[in-house]
């Protein structure tokens, strides 16, 4: 990222927040120091512009960068109209008034976002060239992923095609479909915390905003907007999404070990089974445990112990790739597995307590030596519960037999 800016003081402050996002920065007081930067490197990700520099008193640093392609975002001590309107007339990214510390808040968010947004897809229905060429650009400048579409009805399958679409702007006056269908349309499939709709019209009827909302829209625009607006209600949307997505992944996470924890194993186990049962796919139910772990806490401390639990869960997701895997809670863990047959799985869970016996997991100075006892059910039609209860039965015995092995349940279960 490249940080024009004369004030020492300041540049420092961008610089901190840009390498708190992981950008790599390069840092220039004057136009005449970014020309001969731009000469050699040319490819950055972003940059921030001081609207005044020494050598270019009135934005003439913005032109050169912009015209090499680089998004770019205004930082301006200068607040009058005149200077705006010039900025906003430029395709920059925005422009940020060096007001208080929001400013830095503010420039956080966006260069934040920058990263993220291209792997986050807008989809944008118009049937204007004009207009919908508008908006792909404004887009684009906020780096995300653009898809465009002129009817209705392409929109659908485009989203049906395209899950990465989290956003759809939509004209109201289309041919065959209009803007308010569409949306109707969409939230028969989509959910608000999944997709966020917004829809636009040049049509100066005030009860329209509340129609398009009543009808599932996230938020309304009345054409024609200035992009500094458009911009502000796509990127709340979007902030909206993420907020959602981020509160959904907590609330399904482990936070020790990332996996998916006992609400979520619960929430998406049963399909998993029922897919693998209608597809005659064979599969096995599976509770982990570690043996000892008390003892392990006790003699290397909590740490040594969480640790472990750490490095077990990445050994499963290594190991056990395409099952279900949770931390129900302590150090109990569930598997659900599919494979070719009964055996092969059996075999896999087998190998994989094996290999974990066998390599000491490294903590501090400390090798520390970790086995599991695993409980299965196999192929069982019986309620995820069941299957649960039934595979803690077996886990009890291979407990019981003395650890570090595996019981596969003899219980019918069906
Ligand atoms: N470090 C750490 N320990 C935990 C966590 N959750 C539970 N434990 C500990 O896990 C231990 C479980 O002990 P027990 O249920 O007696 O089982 P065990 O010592 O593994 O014995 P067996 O299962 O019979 O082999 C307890 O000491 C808990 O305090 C955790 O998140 N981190």
């Amino acid at each position: 990222m490249l940080v024009v800016e004369d004030s020492l003081a300041i540049s420092k402050i961008i610089q901190q927040i840009a390498e708190s996002l992981n950008y790599d920065v390069t840092v220039a007081a004057s136009l005449t120091e970014v020309k001969g930067i731009l000469e050699h490197k040319n490819d950055f990700y972003a940059a921030t512009l001081d609207y005044s520099l020494p050598d270019a008193q009135d934005g003439e640093v913005i032109e050169h960068v912009l015209s090499h392609g680089i998004p770019s975002v205004v930082m301006t001590g200068r607040m009058d109209e005149k200077t705006r309107n010039k900025i906003l007339s430029l395709p920059v990214i925005d422009y940020i008034p060096k007001e208080n510390s929001q400013a830095f808040m503010y420039l956080k968010r966006i260069l934040f976002w920058q990263k993220r947004n291209k792997g986050t897809a807008v989809l944008v229905v118009d049937d204007s060239k004009a207009a919908r060429n508008h908006i792909v650009e404004l887009l684009k400048r906020r780096n995300f992923t653009v898809f465009v579409t002129d009817t209705g009805k392409k929109a659908l399958d485009l989203l049906t095609r395209n899950p990465t679409i989290k956003l759809v702007v939509t004209d109201l006056e289309m041919p065959e479909m209009d803007g308010i269908e569409l949306t109707n349309e969409i939230r028969k499939h989509y959910s608000r915390d999944k997709l966020a709709v917004i829809g636009i019209s040049g049509v100066s009827n005030s009860m329209l905003s509340a129609r398009f909302i009543k009808n599932g829209a996230d938020d309304f625009l009345r054409k024609p907007f200035c992009p500094e607006e458009f911009y502000c209600r796509l990127m709340q949307n979007i902030e909206n999404l993420y907020n959602i997505e981020q509160i959904q992944k907590a609330a399904n996470t482990d936070y020790l070990t990332e996996l998916h924890n006992r609400r979520s194993f619960f929430t998406n186990g049963q399909g998993y089974i029922n897919k693998y049962l209608s597809n005659e796919v064979h599969y096995a139910l599976a509770m982990l445990d570690i043996d000892f772990f008390k003892k392990i806490n006790d003699e290397y401390g909590h740490d040594a112990g969480d640790h472990i639990l750490k490095v077990l869960s990445s050994f499963m997701r290594k190991h056990l790739t395409s099952a279900l895997l949770a931390r129900l809670g302590g150090e109990e863990f569930a598997v659900l597995i599919p494979g070719i047959e009964q055996e092969q799985i059996v075999n896999r869970l087998d190998d994989f307590r094996r290999a974990l016996a066998a390599a000491p997991i490294h903590f501090e100075q400390h090798q520390i030596h970790c086995s599991i006892s695993i409980g299965i059910v196999l192929n069982s039609r019986a309620p995820l519960s069941e299957q649960l209860t039934a595979a803690d039965v077996a886990l009890y015995q291979a407990k019981e037999n003395g650890r570090n092995q595996i019981c596969i349940s003899n219980k019918t279960i069906d």
